[in-house]
């Protein structure tokens, strides 16, 4: 199966809250994006509000206000179907992880799949497919391994692995690579942008792996900046950072010289 743009995530003046511990608070507000590429990167400065977009998009979030249609599925009232069309990749591995082996865990994703019937899958299929997806994201010797025994980048393996067995149509991966070494960075990092059996958003603070996404979508201050191929958005995306730096650094060195001032704002994070 391979993604095709017939299949789009399509949000519509998408307005998220939460409620903090001083009152309701609006993390993202008049979100209007269409994403149909086959590999979205979603890039934005510390707590500007990407996980909240990546969250809205998997039904993970309060929208109080705007439509989000996602591969067919009412992303705002129908957050049931949504399970069987969106996987999840968290950056904290060990969070997903349920079962207390990396087969057992493989395991449970496939049993819950249903055949063209609607029926559960025979015993032996289920078994013959847990070995294949195993062997995919090389995990069969681990097979009987406890999960917690797991390296993060086994662990994160095995958390793409159990994702993509329940065969999404989208996979969103929220920070990935973060508690990876380069080479485990590379590898998680290229098997993710290989794969074509689904739509990919991801998020990311390494710009050059969301440069080699189709399109990006920069978040900024709990809106959506600006949006298009990843080349251009990253660019804009760096410049802008180039200034901000640029910005603070004068700022401090102007402070060092006339002796304390007040803070500027100089923040990416969602807007209050
Ligand atoms: N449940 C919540 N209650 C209150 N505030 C929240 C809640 N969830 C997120 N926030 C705030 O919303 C803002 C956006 O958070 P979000 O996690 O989406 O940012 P991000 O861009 O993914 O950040 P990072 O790059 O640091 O992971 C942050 O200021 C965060 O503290």
């Amino acid at each position: 199966m391979t993604f095709t743009t017939e299949r789009a995530v399509e949000l519509r003046g998408v307005r998220v809250e939460a409620d903090g511990a001083e009152g309701v608070v609006t993390l993202l507000r008049d979100v209007d994006l269409r994403l149909d590429a086959p590999r979205v990167a979603v890039v934005g400065e510390n707590g500007s509000g990407k996980s909240t977009l990546a969250r809205a998009i998997a039904g993970l979030a309060d929208v109080v206000a705007g439509e989000a249609d996602v591969h067919g599925v009412d992303a705002v009232r129908d957050v049931k179907s949504l399970r069987r069309v969106v996987g999840f990749v968290f950056a904290n591995p060990a969070a997903q992880m349920v079962m207390p082996t990396v087969r057992e865990d493989v395991e449970l994703t496939v049993k819950a799949l249903r055949g063209p019937d609607g029926r559960r899958l025979p015993k032996a299929e289920v078994a013959a497919r847990v070995d294949a997806a195993l062997a995919e994201h090389r995990l069969t010797e681990l097979a009987d391994r406890p999960c917690l025994a797991l390296s993060s980048g086994q662990a994160q393996r095995l958390a793409m692995c159990a994702v993509t067995a329940a065969e999404p149509s989208l996979v969103i991966a929220d920070e990935p690579t973060s508690l990876l070494d380069g080479r485990h960075r590379r590898i998680i990092a290229d098997r993710l942008l290989a794969a074509d059996g689904f739509q990919l958003l991801l998020v990311t603070h390494d710009l050059d792996l969301a440069r080699a996404c189709d399109d990006a979508v920069w978040v900024h201050q709990g809106r959506v900046r600006a949006t298009g191929p990843a080349g251009d958005v990253v660019r804009e995306y760096e410049r802008f950072l180039d200034e901000a730096v640029a910005g603070e650094l004068g700022g401090a060195l102007g402070e060092a010289a006339d002796g304390p001032g007040e803070a500027g704002e100089g923040s990416g994070e969602a807007a209050r």
